[in-house]
């Protein structure tokens, strides 16, 4: 008998706090068991997502408090993890059934990587653990079929469409059903009815996050679908550039407008290092994303080079994040979405938001 008890070390880790949300790890129901046997005591500890980005400094903070515990030799701690649902914004939207978090990723204007990053992101929260859907909203130019190397054919099962899988996430998109030309002479009131269909009708089953890959622009169209999607938070992706960064800060305000977190800014195309020797070159520009997000108080979630390999692997099929997961490129996309996962965390924990304003729901 060591004469430790239960109780002294729940008490010991009582200061111990999630360092992203700042609540103590017991009051955060996040010690989910204590085992004392002789000296060495087991602590299980539930985090609040499996891509969470501080998980050894966790793991630290847990040891040192329970080693100083007089009797204690030893600390072990093992991890389960348990994602919550942060709500979805203004109350008006109905949240859909079995989805805990809905993550749109927009960008002010097009091609600056928004879907590279999005369908990344989703494969790595996936890889993490993480029960995870990706929805193709950009239907003006889907293109998360090819980045998926995903041609098959949704099918109905009771009156439900069934989601097609690719790399352990569930994909939806306008590609799979409709000649994506087609989509190109969409009107902002059928991309919303559309989006809408596919959010109700389509069977998601039970997921940690829903990704939102929307069409870039901040129009009337992505109006309307911020203000009907029941959103937890957004994120921005940006290249370092001037131009791009105004419309970045438009998003920005645009989400803030409809009362959704922005969860921060993603910096694509960020840097390039050239193959040959090795030296960085800042093509768009230095530090624009960096600036931006403090100076609208938003995290910088990640800066990802310019790499073939990404263009190279969209275009395969094969996101980087499986094509070449050790890459810095790959670990680049994995910080940012364990980031965006642990903001989301922090909103899962706060107190439901009241919108300010409320828009006129139309195209
Ligand atoms: N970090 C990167 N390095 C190299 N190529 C990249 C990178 N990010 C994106 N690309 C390439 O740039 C092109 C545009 O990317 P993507 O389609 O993701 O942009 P987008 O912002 O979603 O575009 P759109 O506005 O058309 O929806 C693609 O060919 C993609 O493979």
């Amino acid at each position: 008998m060591t004469g430790i008890h239960r109780e002294q070390v729940i008490d010991a880790l009582r200061p111990v706090k999630d360092p992203e949300i700042g609540r103590s790890l017991v009051d955060l129901g996040m010690i989910k068991d204590v085992q004392i046997e002789d000296g060495t005591v087991h602590v299980q500890v539930e985090l609040t997502t499996p891509a969470c980005p501080l998980r050894a400094r966790i793991q630290t903070d847990v040891e040192q408090a329970v080693k100083a515990l007089p009797g204690v030799h030893q600390v072990k701690v093992a991890f389960s993890s348990r994602v919550r649902a942060a709500g979805t914004g203004m109350t008006s939207r109905t949240p859909l059934p079995g989805v805990k978090n809905t993550i749109a990723v927009a960008s002010g204007k097009g091609g600056v990587g928004k879907s590279t990053v999005a369908v990344n992101l989703a494969v790595a929260l996936a890889q993490d653990g993480a029960a995870v859907g990706l929805l193709d909203a950009d239907v003006y130019g889907p293109s998360i079929p090819t980045m998926m190397g995903n041609r098959g054919r949704p099918y109905l099962q009771n009156d439900k469409i069934m989601p097609l899988e690719s790399y352990g996430v569930r994909i939806m998109s306008v590609g799979f059903i409709l000649d994506p030309e087609r989509a190109l002479i969409w009107r902002g009131p059928l991309v919303s009815q559309l989006i809408t269909q596919f959010l109700n009708d389509v069977d998601w089953g039970e997921l940690d996050y829903l990704v939102i890959d929307l069409p870039p622009g901040t129009g009337d169209v992505q109006l309307t679908l911020v203000q009907r999607i029941p959103l937890s938070g957004a994120i921005i992706v940006t290249t370092p550039q001037d131009v791009a960064l105004a419309d970045a800060v438009k998003g920005l305000q645009m989400f803030r407008e409809v009362k959704t977190p922005v969860l921060g800014i993603v910096e694509n195309m960020s840097y390039f290092i050239c193959p040959h020797c090795g030296g960085r070159s800042e093509i768009f520009g230095f530090g624009g994303g960096q600036r931006t997000a403090e100076r609208y108080d938003v995290p910088l979630l990640g800066q990802i080079p310019i790499d073939p390999a990404v263009r190279e692997g969209g275009d395969a099929g094969a996101p980087i994040v499986v094509s070449a997961p050790e890459s810095p490129t790959a670990e680049a996309f994995r910080e940012a979405a364990r980031r965006a996962a642990g903001r989301l965390s922090v909103e899962a924990v706060r107190k439901p938001r009241k919108p300010t304003i409320m828009l006129k729901p139309g195209a």
